[in-house]
């Protein structure tokens, strides 16, 4: 990969129990919200209670344990104590610049949604499906394209990857229980079938994975070092396969065909 600078680094920011101050409280503050309330962080939120669009509104009545609603303009270097990460979202460029510095002065992280040059970090358009997180940045070129490609990459998803995913994860933790220990030969060999097994599941029979069939394959696969097919795993574990679908109906029409052509001769001959 060609490292040409002028970038951002791309990182998954863990903000769990964290605390998120966002200022404003207009359409901008209320998607800013959506998006924290992801991460399970605690939000305070500072802006008079006129200022509140419908959405930011409904979101501090659905979400009253999470986000702490300050009826008021912001105040002041007082209401950064303790903050881990701020968010203005304001139509005063003025405020948002001092909000900017004050936060500069204490190095906390900030991101002014009309002042990219100030900006810590940016915002990007997102897919979520579960664990399955998607970022699309053009590092302040362009944010109505990010929306674009955006919905280009959503329309190529089978709907399938979240679920799989959650279901690897688990498949993952079950197998480190089994095989413990971190690096050197084992870690090497996890890595390896987990990666061949990514492989060569497709995404929807990864997400058919129940308990049953994760133990079998742990048991058939894992343990006896090789990459069990879809159909032997899920088939005999009582799940349904996509691709075990398919061959059985195969076997019956098979079946059936057979039968009517036996018929036929029987008839044919008699005549
Ligand atoms: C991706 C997305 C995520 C999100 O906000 O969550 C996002 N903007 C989105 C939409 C959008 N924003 C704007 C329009 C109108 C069309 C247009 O102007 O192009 C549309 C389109 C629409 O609304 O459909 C106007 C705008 N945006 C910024 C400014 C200030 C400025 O540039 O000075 C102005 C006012 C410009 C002016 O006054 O002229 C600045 C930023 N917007 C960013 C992110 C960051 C750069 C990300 C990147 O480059 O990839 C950055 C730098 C800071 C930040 O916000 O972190 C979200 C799409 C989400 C989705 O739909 O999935
Ligand atoms: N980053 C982006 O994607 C993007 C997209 C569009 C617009 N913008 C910019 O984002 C900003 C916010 O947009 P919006 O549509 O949510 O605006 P808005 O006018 O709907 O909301 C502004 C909010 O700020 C509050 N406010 C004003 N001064 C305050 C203060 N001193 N303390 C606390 N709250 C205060 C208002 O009460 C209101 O709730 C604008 O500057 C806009 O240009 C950014």
């Amino acid at each position: 990969m060609a490292s040409t600078g002028g970038g951002s680094l791309l990182i998954a920011w863990q903000l769990k129990d964290k605390t998120v101050l966002i200022v404003g409280g207009g359409e901008i503050a209320a998607q800013r919200i959506d998006s924290v309330l992801t991460t399970d962080a605690c939000i305070l939120l500072v802006c008079p209670s006129e200022g509140l669009s419908t959405r930011t509104a409904q979101l501090v009545s659905i979400h009253s344990t999470r986000i702490t609603h300050f009826d008021r303009l912001f105040s002041g270097r007082g209401e950064l104590t303790n903050v881990d990460m701020v968010l203005t979202a304001l139509d005063d460029n003025e405020r948002s610049r001092d909000i900017c510095e004050l936060c500069r002065e204490r190095k906390i992280p900030v991101n002014a949604a009309d002042i990219p040059d100030l900006c810590d970090f940016y915002f990007g358009a997102q897919i979520r499906d579960g664990p399955l997180q998607v970022m699309i940045s053009t590092n302040g070129n362009g944010p109505k394209l990010a929306a674009l490609v955006k919905d280009k990459i959503k329309s190529s998803f089978t709907g399938k990857e979240g679920e799989a995913i959650t279901k690897v994860g688990r498949l993952r933790s079950q197998l480190k229980e089994r095989a413990p220990g971190v690096g050197g030969a084992v870690g090497k060999k996890r890595m390896r079938w987990m990666s061949s097994i990514c492989e060569k599941w497709s995404m929807d029979d990864l997400a058919m994975l129940d308990e049953p069939a994760m133990s079998k394959l742990l048991e058939e696969g894992w343990e006896k070092n090789r990459v069990p097919s879809p159909k032997e795993i899920l088939e005999t574990s009582g799940t349904t396969t996509s691709m075990a679908i398919a061959p059985s109906h195969i076997v019956i029409s098979g079946v059936v065909v057979g039968a009517i052509c036996m018929a036929l001769t029987l008839v044919l001959k008699r005549r």
